[in-house]
């Protein structure tokens, strides 16, 4: 399904009414009543006129107008015309505590003279003003750097919709709320349902990626998964990968929606409410980076993660949860519960590069790190093998504890996408310089590029899609049921690394390898299953861009 938007250039170019407007309109359903409103630069003041009380006035900021549109209706006798702008301001809840965003519309009546044809030029006046000046409001937040989607574009946005994913209510939230709101800013697109596992990836492999100005997905994190190894999986991989991306949530986790919402620092929303977060910020086109993990398997395939890697505890609440996904997201804290009168211990081997020792942009070359026995490869090791970092018991790498692969064939094939100068081969040691975890026995391992595991896991509070940061946590065997419990509980306000336990270890890293000991159980990434067995990743710092507020 295509959807076209009748006023292409509008939008483009503010109007030039820099000082702003002022206005009398009536009330689009009752011509009783008057308004007078003014655009300033940043708000839209609106009085009903003959009250002079305070309480009838509203100010609307422009950062959360997302467009205006001027029309006439069907009605040779009426000359009037109207203009409507779209906000989707923060309010508070109806019977609840807290805030969401939510939908308001305000539309006035232009009939200043008996012409219709003046009278819809003044309303296309006005909805171009308005519009303009909500561009330029913008909400940004510091330190990131942005570039914009100006909507409309000529080239329109590929929405790829899972209709399985999370309940199955995918569609209906397409025509329920999304729908509208694109029309609202103007935003063409077309919407392409899924049929399939993989159906996103074929399709965006092939694509002419100079038609769309966005790929745009409404589903779980599965589908975006799908969207940006279907990228990096074409010739043209560099060019692909700037395209940009978005996210509208609709599966059980929506961890990358819950995390874009999370970094525009208001209080967590849920379900419908962050589909409107996300929809409004999709709405205002603001675009900034997006860190991905290239991963390789032991099979010798790569694939990149923007979310998560699990091994463990999570995994299997991941994979176990599936049979829960009626229940929506509390499927991960049934999961969680089960999984926790079953707790088991994984046994492995956990190497990570920390950010103390990343090479800045002086990568290693991976020929250069193959080649060279760990501990003989810089003077960085020389004392390594005794600096023991005792609060986190790792210690520096050394040839006695090298870690190396179960597998022998690990060979990459012909690899597009970027190379990864932080890692070894998978059969090769890790690097002198990166930190070994001492001791075997695991409940979890997670690697976090976003804030959130989930809607309501808020596992990294620190991170940001652009921080060039893979979140590392993992907790050591011989934490208490009750324990792991508070963890997670913590988790859900992102209070779990100021409870003190002893057994979880948090560090910031940019490349790390696991090698599990069992040769089954389960590994997740971007919450997908993928094949057990050793894996390593690196970081690759702001290579896609994301649209984000
Ligand atoms: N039409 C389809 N039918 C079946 N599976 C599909 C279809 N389209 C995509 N998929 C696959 O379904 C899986 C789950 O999708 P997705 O992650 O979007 O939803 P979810 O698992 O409900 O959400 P979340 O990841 O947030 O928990 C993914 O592996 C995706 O590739």
């Amino acid at each position: 399904m295509d959807k076209d938007i009748p006023e292409p250039d509008a939008s483009l170019e503010p109007n030039g009414d820099e000082n702003g407007l002022y206005g009398e309109f009536t009330d689009s359903l009752n011509a009783k009543v008057r308004y007078s409103v003014s655009l300033r630069e940043s708000a839209l003041t609106i009085q009903k006129i003959s009250s002079s009380s305070d309480r009838d006035k509203v100010i609307f900021n422009l950062t959360d107008c997302i467009g205006c549109r001027a029309y006439k209706v069907e009605d040779d006798a009426d000359v009037g015309a109207f203009f409507v702008a779209y906000f989707y301001p923060f309010k508070r809840r109806w019977m609840s505590t807290g805030m969401s965003r939510q939908r308001v519309e305000q539309c006035f009546r232009v009939s200043l003279v008996q012409d219709s044809v003046a009278n819809l030029q003044e309303a296309e006046r006005w909805a171009r003003a308005i519009r303009g000046a909500s561009i330029r409001q913008k909400a940004r937040r510091d330190g990131v750097v942005y570039s914009e989607l100006r909507w409309p574009c000529k080239s329109r946005v590929m929405l790829l919709v899972n209709p399985q994913s999370g309940r199955g209510q995918a569609l209906q939230y397409f025509y329920g709320h999304i729908e509208a709101m694109l029309t609202e800013a103007l935003v063409p697109y077309t919407l392409v349902i899924t049929e399939h596992q993989n159906h996103a990836r074929a399709l965006v492999r092939e694509a002419d990626l100079t038609q769309w100005g966005a790929l745009v997905i409404l589903s779980g994190d599965g589908l975006l998964f799908e969207v940006v190894n279907g990228l990096l999986e074409r010739e043209d991989w560099e060019e692909a990968i700037q395209t940009p991306l978005g996210i509208l949530p609709a599966g059980s986790g929506n961890a990358l929606a819950a995390s874009l919402h999370h970094y525009t620092g208001f209080d967590p929303v849920w379900g419908e409410e962050l589909l409107l977060s996300c929809g409004f910020l999709l709405c205002k086109g603001l675009l900034s980076r997006l860190d991905l993990v290239s991963i390789h398997l032991a099979s010798g395939r790569r694939i990149f993660s923007f979310l998560s890697l699990a091994w463990g505890f999570v995994a299997d609440v991941d994979i176990e949860s599936e049979r829960y996904r009626h229940v929506g997201a509390m499927r991960f804290m049934v999961g969680t519960l089960v999984r926790l009168a079953s707790l088991r211990v994984y046994q492995g081997r956990l190497a990570f590069l920390p950010v103390r020792d990343a090479p800045a942009s002086s990568d290693l070359h991976p020929s250069l790190c193959s080649s060279l026995p760990a501990g003989l490869d810089s003077s960085l090791n020389q004392n390594s093998c005794e600096s023991m970092n005792l609060n986190r018991n790792t210690a520096r790498n050394s040839s006695n504890n090298a870690i190396t692969t179960m597998l022998a064939e690990s060979q990459p094939s012909k690899q597009k996408g970027p190379s990864d100068s932080l890692l070894p081969d998978l059969d090769q040691p890790v690097p002198g310089h990166w930190d070994v975890v001492k001791g075997e026995d695991f409940i979890l391992v997670l690697a976090m590029l976003q804030s959130n595991l989930s809607q309501d896991l808020l596992a990294a509070p620190e991170a940001t899609a652009d921080d060039g940061l893979i979140h590392l946590f993992y907790v050591r065997a011989g934490i208490s049921r009750p324990a792991l419990l508070r963890l997670f509980l913590a988790m859900e306000k992102g209070a779990h690394l100021s409870i003190d336990c002893p057994h979880l270890v948090y560090e910031k890293v940019r490349a790390f390898r696991l090698e599990p000991r069992s040769s089954e159980g389960a590994i997740t990434v971007d919450g997908e299953q993928v094949e057990y067995g050793p894996l390593q990743g690196q970081i690759h710092e702001g290579i896609a861009r994301l649209i984000s507020g």
